[in-house]
């Protein structure tokens, strides 16, 4: 297998040293990486770049099976490879659902035979997502997909008892219910965040309340089980204050915001543009800065893409008719330095710390044969992601490799690019340019 000598790259912003990837490790740092080089080796020339752990994603949507048509296993994780990632939680509302073992199985399954990234099934908590029969948990648990996080993302655990079993169920394997907080009654029929902005478009609007209720009662009850509640996609400033309650109580509850709701805000409504529809619906700026201001301190654990993909038939319609959602994969670390490393609310080191480390705990992959997200020490499997900091680019959609095009940042400029990707030692993208896989071996 090629190894790789990355040259002169900064590790988490410190100083520059060599790193040497080989048999699926990082096998050597410093002066004793040029050494270990051989014939096998391939240098990559990482002057002025910033070497990160291997991105690990909470929340992606890779609709297979069922919505090929919007993007497939392989589609979705070459992508996910191109923004950087070596891991992404792939999410159960797919046709059929994966809410037994069997379908976590065959994603799992897709996802190894890809060979782009590790693919992590998301197991459902209701069977087909119906929010009244708890799903076979303890078999997706301990199936070869090994699922620690169950969500029924799309729709809300809204029945009260349910969400509690959920919560008392998952103890038993250290898994943890991931909550869609969408109170539906309070957002029946809902288009876009309710306020001033929906009040002048006329479309129908979706309270802060309808999120920060379910939040509410989930952190109260994750404390009355003893159990692990993970947010999805905070998106409101009621939100967070919420949740730096919880975390000052000791509850245990951890929380994700996604690169959109750092950047984007409800007024993109007025262009009446699908592109920006998306749930939770995108907020006000005053929601953007708390947003910022709880990933900065900690209060928001993780970013989380929540990479949405959907067909044009989906998507280019009228607002009222299109899908909810938008792609990311290959965005998010570049929002996140224009919003968070530019600005100077977040050091690289942080950067790593909320897309690579804290996302891996959360999913129990931090540790066996699926480690992820540590330092680049020497010993550690060798999933790495070079990035260039002070590139800047102008996103076309065209130029993306999802197989769906609803990205909300086209004609955006944004900080940073991806320029390598590793893993397990094998490159992934090279140049900023997809590596295809020969067969996979493991
Ligand atoms: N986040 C989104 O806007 N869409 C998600 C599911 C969802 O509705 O949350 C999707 O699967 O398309």
């Amino acid at each position: 297998m090629t190894t790789y000598l990355l040259r002169g790259a900064a590790p988490l912003g410190g100083a520059p040293t060599d790193l040497l990837l080989a048999d699926g490790r990082i096998a050597a740092t410093g002066a004793d990486a040029a050494s270990g080089a051989d014939a096998r080796t391939v240098t990559v020339d990482a002057e002025g770049l910033v070497a990160l752990p291997g991105l690990v994603d909470l929340h992606t949507h890779l609709r297979e099976p069922g919505r090929e048509d919007a993007e497939t296993v392989a589609s979705g994780t070459r992508a996910a490879a191109a923004g950087g990632f070596t891991a992404v939680h792939a999410m159960a509302n797919t046709s059929p659902v994966a809410d037994t073992a069997g379908v976590v199985e065959q994603v799992w399954r897709l996802g190894r035979d890809a060979g782009w990234v590790d693919v992590l099934p998301v197991g459902a908590v209701s069977v087909g997502l119906a929010g009244t029969q708890l799903a076979e948990l303890g078999a997706m648990a301990h199936s070869a997909a090994r699922v620690r996080v169950f969500s029924d993302d799309g729709h809300c655990v809204h029945d009260p008892v349910l969400m509690r079993r959920a919560l008392e169920y998952v103890k038993a394997f250290d898994g943890v219910i991931a909550q869609h907080a969408q109170e539906p009654r309070l957002t029946q029929g809902a288009q876009m965040h309710e306020g001033v902005v929906s009040a002048e478009v006329g479309l129908a609007g979706w309270p802060a309340v309808a999120e920060e209720a379910i939040i509410a009662r989930d952190v109260l009850l994750a404390e009355h089980v003893g159990s692990r509640l993970h947010v999805c996609h905070l998106s409101t400033a009621g939100s967070v204050e919420i949740v730096r309650w919880a975390k000052a109580r000791g509850i245990d509850v951890t929380a994700e915001v996604t690169p959109h709701h750092l950047l984007l805000t409800d007024g993109l409504a007025r262009t009446y543009d699908p592109l920006y529809k998306v749930n939770p619906p995108l907020r006000t700026a005053e929601d953007v800065e708390a947003l910022r201001a709880a990933l900065a301190d900690g209060t928001i654990d993780v970013v989380a893409t929540d990479h949405a993909p959907h067909t044009r038939e989906d998507k280019d319609c009228e607002w009222a008719a299109a899908a909810f959602g938008m792609t990311g994969l290959e965005t998010a670390l570049p929002v996140v330095a224009t919003t968070m490393v530019e600005t100077g609310r977040m050091t690289w080191a942080e950067v790593a710390r909320v897309l690579s480390a804290t996302p891996a705990r959360i999913g129990r992959i931090d540790s066996g044969p699926l480690a992820q997200g540590r330092p680049l020490a020497v010993g550690e499997p060798a999933n790495v992601t070079l990035v260039d900091p002070a590139a800047r680019w102008t996103v076309d959609p065209r130029g993306l490799l999802s197989a769906s095009t609803n990205t909300p940042f086209g004609g955006q400029e944004l900080a940073s690019r991806v320029v390598a990707t590793f893993l397990r030692g094998r490159a992934t993208v090279l140049e900023g340019a997809p590596v295809e896989p020969e067969a996979v071996t493991r």
